[in-house]
């Protein structure tokens, strides 16, 4: 646990909930989200936090049986934050009243100050320019405050759109403060932890420090095995944790078979060059490849390579006298996404092969010392440890590998076609000078053939998909907006430099509806 001052954001199912964590970051504050149905007693009570937001969510206060927050949490004497569904679900529990039926709002909305009301406590500094732009999205809406609270701010179709207890420091509204279009959303998000006495602790050489003290608690003199992919997860967390306890440390790199044209030779040299690591290269191909053979279903693949990870990493682990502990590069967004497996108000979108995949009983205790960063502030932590930017600025590259941009069966045939493919799209993006505008950037082969024509000749040969983004942290994703050049010029290179390709496309879905990874 750490020793922050903590913010706690009870989610309610929100798609924007990780926006909420997100902006809190952004001013140094920690925080941590926990669904509404999984937070008992216990755990609030170890939590301990200094101040409390409640997420916005889908369904709607008036229907029996819909979600509810703790009660205890209001009886905590620190401020609370309602946000959309959040601030129904207050006002419905502290004595107000919410209707549905009456006009929805969704997207761009301003809100003028209550009469009498220029705004003070979270609403400090807003409403100069008279009004406030606001983005909503709500069917429901508060008609009648609960006691001890006034109105500060209207909608048209919201009359209790900004809402406060200065008494108690509750205080509640309609809108989304936590996303881009409500340009002025951050001001409350920063009136508020402010108020409720945040000092902005949260920095990233303090994060390493305290890491670093609880990795050497945690693991004492017993040895850690690290599974190490060479991406920048796994490497900031194996610099960290041999800082932390030295040659104690071993890293393994699992060649699965499923990896890019060249990536072992080049993670394993780039490693050794510049840390003295020991660092095992397991070549376990075969083994994955042949459990593969004949699988084409993504959940089942998924499964399949977590499952052989762990076995591969206990098979090291036993062969290293008091290794107890398996480190892993695991992120906060993999936990959150990971806690549909309890029941969490989100659903299973994939099983990720670090969380999801992981077997029930395992021999190993897991080293999780990034569990509570995103990737930007993995970066962060990367370059506070002095980590070359080459290793820093790769692309993320999923635990699965091609296996999940090889849609239905994996064949080699198809592996060794998809490598090339990949090889050059990444070469063309080198070459001209945007691989670090993209987040992330591959090839996926079609499990299609089509006809096509070169030299005279008739070909019948597979199609690819290639894929770029942008993102902040692979939750939300664009495409990448190519000039035509620049795709016409990379597909003929694809299609004459790659044997087996004869037709080519550019993905452009965003995420959402999308994700980036095919599988
Ligand atoms: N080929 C591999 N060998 C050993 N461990 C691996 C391998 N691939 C993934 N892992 C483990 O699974 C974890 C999660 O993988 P993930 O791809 O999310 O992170 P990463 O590879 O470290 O960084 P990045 O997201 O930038 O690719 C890694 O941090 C690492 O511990
Ligand atoms: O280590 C990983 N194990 C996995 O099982 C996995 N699945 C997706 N990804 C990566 O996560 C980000 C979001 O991907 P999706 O939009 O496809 O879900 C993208 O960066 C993906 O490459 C994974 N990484
Ligand atoms: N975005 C939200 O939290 C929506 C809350 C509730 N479902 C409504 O429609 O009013
Ligand atoms: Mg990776």
């Amino acid at each position: 646990m750490t020793q922050h001052q903590r913010l706690l954001i009870i989610d309610f199912g929100s798609q924007v909930t990780q926006l909420i964590a997100r902006r809190l970051r952004e001013l140094n504050v920690f925080c941590e989200i926990h669904p509404y149905n999984l937070l008992t007693d216990d755990i609030l009570r170890g939590l301990n936090p200094q101040a409390v937001i409640l997420s916005g969510g889908p369904d709607s206060v008036t229907r029996a049986g819909s979600p509810r927050a703790p009660q205890a949490v209001f009886d905590l004497g620190v401020p609370i934050f309602g946000i959309c569904y959040g601030q129904q679900v207050m006002m419905e529990q502290l004595g107000g009243a919410v209707e549905g039926g009456h006009h929805a709002e969704y997207g761009r909305a301003f809100i003028a100050p209550a009469p009498g009301h220029k705004g003070d406590g979270i609403f400090a500094g807003l409403f100069d320019a008279g009004r406030e732009e606001v983005w909503m999205s709500h069917g429901d809406r508060v008609t009648a405050l609960a006691p001890g609270f006034e109105v500060i701010g209207v909608s048209p179709n919201a009359p209790f759109a900004m809402i406060a207890d200065e008494a108690r420091r509750f205080y509640g509204v309609q809108f989304h403060p936590e996303v881009h279009h409500t340009p002025r959303g951050r001001i409350m998000l920063e009136n508020f932890v402010r108020l409720a006495g945040f000092t902005g602790d949260w920095t990233m050489a303090g994060y390493r420090d305290e890491a670093i003290r609880k990795i050497r608690e945690q693991v004492g003199d017993k040895k850690v095995i690290c599974g190490l992919s060479g991406g920048v997860d796994s490497s900031v967390a194996a610099v960290l944790i041999h800082e932390a306890i030295g040659d104690q440390l071993t890293c393994v790199f699992v060649d699965h078979g499923l990896l890019r044209l060249n990536e072992a030779e080049e993670v394993v040299t780039m490693f050794r060059d510049h840390y003295n690591i020991p660092l095992i290269h397991a070549d376990e191909s075969e083994l994955f490849l042949g459990a593969l053979e004949g699988v084409s279903d993504p959940e089942v693949k998924r499964k399949t390579i977590g499952r052989l990870f762990i076995d591969v990493f206990q098979r090291y682990a036993s062969a290293i006298e008091g290794a107890e502990f398996l480190a892993q590069g695991t992120l906060y967004p993999d936990v959150i996404e990971s806690v549909s497996f309890s029941g969490g108000p989100s659903v299973t979108i994939k099983s990720h092969h670090n969380v999801g995949g992981l077997p029930e009983k395992m021999g190993l205790k897991l080293v999780e010392p990034l569990r509570e960063l995103f990737k930007d502030e993995v970066r962060a932590l990367g370059r506070e440890l002095g980590l070359p930017d080459k290793f820093i600025g790769r692309h993320p590259f999923p635990g699965p590998g091609l296996a999940i941009r090889c849609p239905g069966e994996i064949t080699r045939e198809k592996l060794d076609i998809l490598r090339k493919a990949d090889a050059v799209f990444i070469d063309q993006i080198r070459r001209h000078g945007l691989y670090d505008e993209i987040w992330q950037a591959f090839v996926a082969i079609l499990p299609v053939r089509t006809v096509g024509v070169m030299g005279d000749g008739r070909t019948y040969d597979y199609a690819c998909a290639l894929r770029a983004v942008t993102s902040v942290d692979g939750m939300t994703a664009d495409y990448y907006p190519f000039t035509h050049d620049f795709l016409g010029e990379t597909a003929t290179r694809i299609i004459n430099e790659v044997k087996g390709i004869n037709r080519c496309t550019y993905d452009i879905t965003s995420k959402p509806p999308g994700t980036i990874e095919w599988e």
